[in-house]
């Protein structure tokens, strides 16, 4: 284990990217904002509910900049040193890997063997790695396509060692072209390895089309007359690292599992499974480290384990994949609980392992709270052999195992939002634990993102409504202002999430232009005032397009992201906040909708990460509709524009005068209708395009009845 002298260099250092500039450009707008809140507020007497309502947006817009202003304050960055581990590790830790899955339809099983595969081979010493994955689709081709993979893994991860190879999930390496002397030994072995990895998914292909031969397997009985959502705990041990010689001790411990589900019990998605994950790995390898990883990813840099993982190892704002924790935070320990050299101290030695606190907080498994005081105490000892424990494994699958626990209340995944990696994290962050967020070149994870239409709408939608009800449940970062650990500006960080309410105004704000040009009504400050709206477009516009480019994108996706920001806040999140409304008045409950996931077939294109990821793809701006509610919003806000500058073009004609200085709306207002319009453009390329890229009938009739309705209300006034 590392040692704790502080004499040596540290492992990682905080590198402070703060700038005055920057700081400078944030408060100008902010600014103008509030001059443009002040403007609003002097002449709202003698204005009406227009005014108001475009107060109470902007309001809403200079709250959500200011909380942004104080977030990005000082941004900083950790830099690992991985170099140095090597002065201070003597003995790796044990690190146990999580991949969840939950859908052979929606996730492909050669997606999730080529996760599992990428975690196989990572550079670390493979006695030292489990993996462990969750399979909440009970799924007998999940199960088939591990083992596939595990066997082929055998000959994948000391390829993989070998060459030294960067990329380790192979369906991303074999996108590669070769680059090597035909006869080179490489050049073989690379042709062989292909081949056996054509020949796997061949393999898993052809059993997803016709799975009936899997019934008459043995191993594959217990998978007989289940459904997803009503089956026992199924266990298997895939592939057992008993040490041995060559080929046989390259390949981590593998154990795919499928906890117990009926039909009356909750089972809490994705937190559920990560729960029994952190039982079952803790029965079995009980490893001090854990590293989460969504299906949909995979590790893209073999070394991801040395120095950046140890030293990040608290983990950055938990967003559900690709992040590392110890196996103490996650059992709900706080850094109040620790001595200096990390043991217990005797006041957190009473409340964590007091036999009779043990069984009500983790349940009555007897291994269980075994393998808990352990890796409490640090002294975790990995089972000699996998195959002994199964029993007790499949114990703590059942579903009732939980109950009256404070599983996903204290203790491990946390329950009651769909973003449960949000939860956790604020969990952990009220605890006062700090995380570190390392952002290695290159990235040290990649995954799918869902193509850019429903699937992504859906996702924003789950997303947000998670967030929100973060915020109002027991670990939301926003209660007890002077008990928790939690910093000031790390609580606003979590204030940023609310931000999916801003739905709302900005559903007002692309309607308010229209409204005030078919109603003839002003809604920017006339004269020189209005330079106070020009001034804050124009600069936030240059703004953002300069950290975009800054960032290595190009002009077109800035714009690209610009607009699927609007869509997603007025055609995703409209409806987290309907979802939250719904499940206040006890109508409906809130669902966990996986997203669909593709394999790449293409490289991806740099820079891949973070919010951009959709719009860098090939198909920029390309976006597809279908007939779902989420598409009404959108294309009413189109219509209504559409509708408004049609009006003002006819009455441009009647009359000469424009740009009335009375109080009309005039040029100032028909040009937030363009930036609307241009804002929502793939709203209007749907309504030429057919198929996929067309909005459907039934979606354009809906919101075409919306806009006659807006029309006629407006022209009534
Ligand atoms: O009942 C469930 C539902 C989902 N999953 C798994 O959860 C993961 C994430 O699901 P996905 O459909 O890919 O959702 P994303 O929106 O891409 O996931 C992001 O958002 C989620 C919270 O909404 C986090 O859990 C994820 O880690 C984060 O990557 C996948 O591996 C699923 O197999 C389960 O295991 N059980
Ligand atoms: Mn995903």
């Amino acid at each position: 284990m590392a040692d704790s002298s502080s004499s040596l260099p540290p492992l990682c250092e905080r590198i402070s990217h703060k700038s005055y500039v920057l700081r400078a450009v944030d408060l100008m707008i902010l600014g103008l904002l509030f001059s443009l809140l002040l403007h609003r507020i002097q002449h709202m007497s003698q204005k009406d509910n227009v005014w108001l309502v475009a107060l109470f947006c902007e309001s809403c817009l200079t709250f959500a900049w200011l909380i942004m202003t104080c977030i990005k304050w000082s941004p900083a960055e950790d830099k690992p040193y991985p170099k140095r581990l090597d002065e201070r590790v003597h003995d790796l830790p044990l690190v146990d890997m999580f991949v969840p899955t939950a859908d052979p339809v929606r996730e492909p099983p050669i997606m999730v063997a080529n996760t599992v595969l990428s975690l196989l081979a990572v550079n670390y010493p493979a006695n030292k790695l489990a993996c462990y994955v969750s399979d909440d689709g009970c799924s007998p081709l999940t199960y088939f396509s591990l083992k596939e993979a595990s066997k082929f893994a055998k000959i994948w991860v000391p390829f993989c060692k070998k060459y030294n190879v960067k990329v380790r999930a192979p369906f991303r390496y074999f996108l590669n072209p070769l680059v090597a002397a035909d006869d080179s030994e490489f050049s073989k072995d690379w042709e062989m390895m292909k081949r056996e990895y054509e020949r796997l998914s061949r393999k898993v292909e052809d059993a997803s089309r016709d799975s009936h031969w899997l019934d008459a397997d043995k191993d594959f009985e217990a998978f007989s007359n289940t459904k997803p959502s009503d089956h026992s705990t199924i266990l298997k041990v895939v592939w057992e690292n008993k040490g041995g010689v060559g080929e046989e001790k390259e390949v981590p411990h593998l154990v795919y599992i499928s906890r117990e589900k009926r039909p009356n019990y909750l089972h809490h998605y994705k937190s559920g499974a990560m729960n029994f994950l952190l039982r079952v790995s803790g029965l079995m390898t009980n490893a001090p480290y854990m590293l989460h990883v969504d299906c949909d990813m995979y590790a893209n840099e073999a070394d991801v384990f040395l120095g950046r993982g140890v030293a990040g190892i608290q983990g950055p704002l938990y967003c559900g994949s690709g992040c590392f924790h110890t196996r103490r935070v996650m059992y709900g320990v706080s850094p109040d609980d620790l001595e200096d050299d990390g043991s217990l101290t005797p006041v957190a030695t009473r409340e964590f392992l007091d036999e009779d606190k043990l069984a009500t907080k983790f349940g009555s498994s007897k291994e269980m709270v075994i393998s808990m005081v352990e890796a409490l105490k640090r002294k975790s000892n990995p089972q000699n052999s996998l195959t002994n424990i199964i029993e007790a494994a499949q114990e703590v699958g059942h579903c009732h195992y939980e109950y009256q626990t404070s599983w996903g209340k204290t203790l491990g995944c946390l329950y009651d939002s769909v973003a449960e990696d949000m939860n956790t994290s604020s969990g952990i962050h009220l605890r006062g634990w700090t995380s570190s967020y390392i952002s290695p070149e290159p990235p040290a994870f990649l995954g799918s993102t869902p193509s850019l239409g429903v699937e992504a709408i859906v996702q924003q939608r789950r997303w947000g409504t998670g967030a929100i009800e973060v915020l109002f449940n027991k670990q939301s970062p926003l209660i007890g202002i002077f008990r928790r650990k939690i910093r000031f500006r790390q609580r606003l960080a979590y204030l940023w999430v609310l931000m999916c309410l801003r739905s709302i105004p900005e559903l007002l704000y692309c309607l308010l232009p229209a409204y005030c040009l078919l109603h003839n009504y002003t809604l920017y400050p006339k004269g020189p005032c209005l330079g106070i709206t020009i001034t804050l477009v124009v600069m936030h516009c240059l703004y953002t397009l300069w950290q975009y480019l800054s960032l290595g994108f190009s002009v077109k996706s800035w714009y690209v992201s610009q607009s699927l920001w609007r869509i997603i806040a007025t055609c995703g999140w409209l409806f987290s906040v309907q979802d939250i409304i719904l499940k206040l008045l006890g109508i409906s409950k809130i669902g966990f909708v996986i997203a669909k996931k593709t394999i790449s077939k293409t490289r991806p294109s740099k820079p891949s990460q973070g919010e951009d990821d959709e719009s860098n793809s090939s198909d920029l701006g390309k976006f597809e509709f279908d007939s779902s509610c989420h598409f009404i919003p959108g294309t009413f806000i189109m219509l209504v524009n559409l509708a408004a500058l049609a009006v003002f073009s006819v009455r441009l004609q009647w009359s000469s005068d424009c740009s009335s200085g009375g109080g009309g709306s005039g040029l100032a207002e028909a040009c937030g209708c363009i930036l609307v319009v241009l804002l929502f453009f793939p709203f209007l390329k749907g309504l030429f395009e057919k198929g996929k890229y067309g909005i459907p009938l039934p979606t354009l009739s809906k919101a075409a009845f919306l806009t006659v309705l807006f029309v006629a209300f407006s022209e009534e006034n």
